[in-house]
């Protein structure tokens, strides 16, 4: 939708940021941003926007004058059998959203402007050669080992190249005082701090906290795969997560308790669902569950009360089995297995209450 035809639509007078397409051209702007001593928050996204990313949003906008969104979905992150063909792309409803934020921040002087969103495109954002996944493929990249080869590293062995890459070229080109990611991503942003501190990035890394859906389950632009009958199991991760605080809060510091409680449930939950009949049931696999310290996000074999962890963990929501006539299967038709990653931080405090922080 044009944004003419959005202010006819909202009845608003939008507050206009500029879709930017060239780095030539987000250079010009962050010129005069830094020329008006404005200061500049970024978002980098791969669009399909929710809540969590409005949240960082609204996060940047608090802490900034102005704001600059990314929206590019960077191919050397996916593994060459993930779903970069189908992952979402929904531009016409994320301008909207932006748009309804960016007239939210103009009534208010507590906020700053979204300014830019950059929409680059691959030939943009790689301009030497054409990008790869290969595992040993050839090209400039950034790699932050060891912590980019475990946990999400182990399954998808490209990915934190791809990110760090991405997220070096974006940083090159915006050069944000403060650059915003969720705390859904964990290694992510373990990955990135690592980054900016090793090579030197003029920028503050902030985290957001995750958003989750009223149920708890943490919003994901790969939520719209699960349809019915997935989105119903796919909680069995963050109440995994909640029999682990519970042993927390009666004492279990050692690993074998912790890890075993959220493994009991896991495994009874999938056993559950392989008694039921295909048309019914939901299955999963575990991908992986790791109980870390919140400094490093090495693995802990005790958890003290004092320091915590990050407990963190992976599952892959399998296809859909037999589908009715009618069932909403979600986008792919239920075709597609949905990864599903949660962490929380384990704590005595919210372990006593059962919040999820
Ligand atoms: N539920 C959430 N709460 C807070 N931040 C989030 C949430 N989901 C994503 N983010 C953050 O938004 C930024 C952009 O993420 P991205 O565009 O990949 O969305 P996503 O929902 O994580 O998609 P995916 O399905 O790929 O996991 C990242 O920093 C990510 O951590
Ligand atoms: C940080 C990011 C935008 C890099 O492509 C992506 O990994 C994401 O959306 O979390
Ligand atoms: N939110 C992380 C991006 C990805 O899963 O590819």
């Amino acid at each position: 939708m044009s944004r003419r035809v959005f202010q006819q639509f909202t009845g608003h007078k939008s507050k206009t940021f500029a879709s930017v397409l060239t780095v030539a051209n987000l250079r010009s702007l962050r010129r005069d941003a830094l020329f008006a001593k404005q200061s500049v928050g970024f978002v980098p996204t791969m669009g399909a926007l929710h809540e969590g990313h409005l949240a960082l949003i609204r996060q940047a906008a608090k802490e900034n004058d102005q704001v600059y969104v990314s929206i590019y979905v960077n191919p050397t992150q996916f593994g060459k059998n993930e779903d970069l063909s189908s992952y979402p792309r929904t531009w016409p409803a994320d301008e909207i959203k932006l748009q309804a934020l960016s007239n939210e921040f103009s009534t208010n002087s507590r906020f700053g402007q979204i300014t830019a969103v950059f929409m680059p495109s691959t030939e943009e954002m790689y301009p030497s050669a054409p990008p790869t996944s290969e595992i040993d493929g050839q090209g400039s990249f950034v790699t932050i080992t060891p912590l980019s080869t475990r946990l999400e590293g182990t399954s998808r062995p490209v990915f934190f190249r791809g990110v760090a890459t991405v997220c070096m070229k974006l940083l090159n080109i915006v050069q944000p005082e403060k650059v915003y990611f969720g705390q859904k991503d964990i290694q992510q942003t373990f990955v990135i701090k690592r980054m900016v501190q090793d090579f030197h990035i003029d920028t503050e890394v902030r985290v957001g906290s995750t958003v989750r859906e009223p149920d708890g389950l943490a919003m994901s632009s790969r939520n719209v795969y699960l349809g019915k009958r997935r989105r119903k199991v796919a909680l069995v991760l963050l109440d995994s997560f909640k029999e682990v605080q519970q042993v927390f809060a009666r004492g279990a510091r050692q690993r074998k308790y912790l890890y075993n409680a959220a493994m009991d449930k896991l495994l009874m939950v999938q056993k559950q669902q392989k008694a039921l009949p295909k048309h019914q049931r939901a299955l999963f696999e575990v991908d992986y569950l790791s109980i870390a310290d919140p400094d490093t996000l090495d693995e802990l074999e005790v958890v003290t009360a004092e320091k915590g962890a990050i407990l963190s963990g992976a599952i892959k929501m399998l296809p859909v089995e037999d589908p009715h006539e009618g069932e909403d299967t979600g986008l792919g038709g239920g075709t597609t297995t949905v990864r599903l990653i949660d962490n929380i931080r384990l704590d005595l405090l919210s372990a006593k209450v059962g919040y999820i922080p």
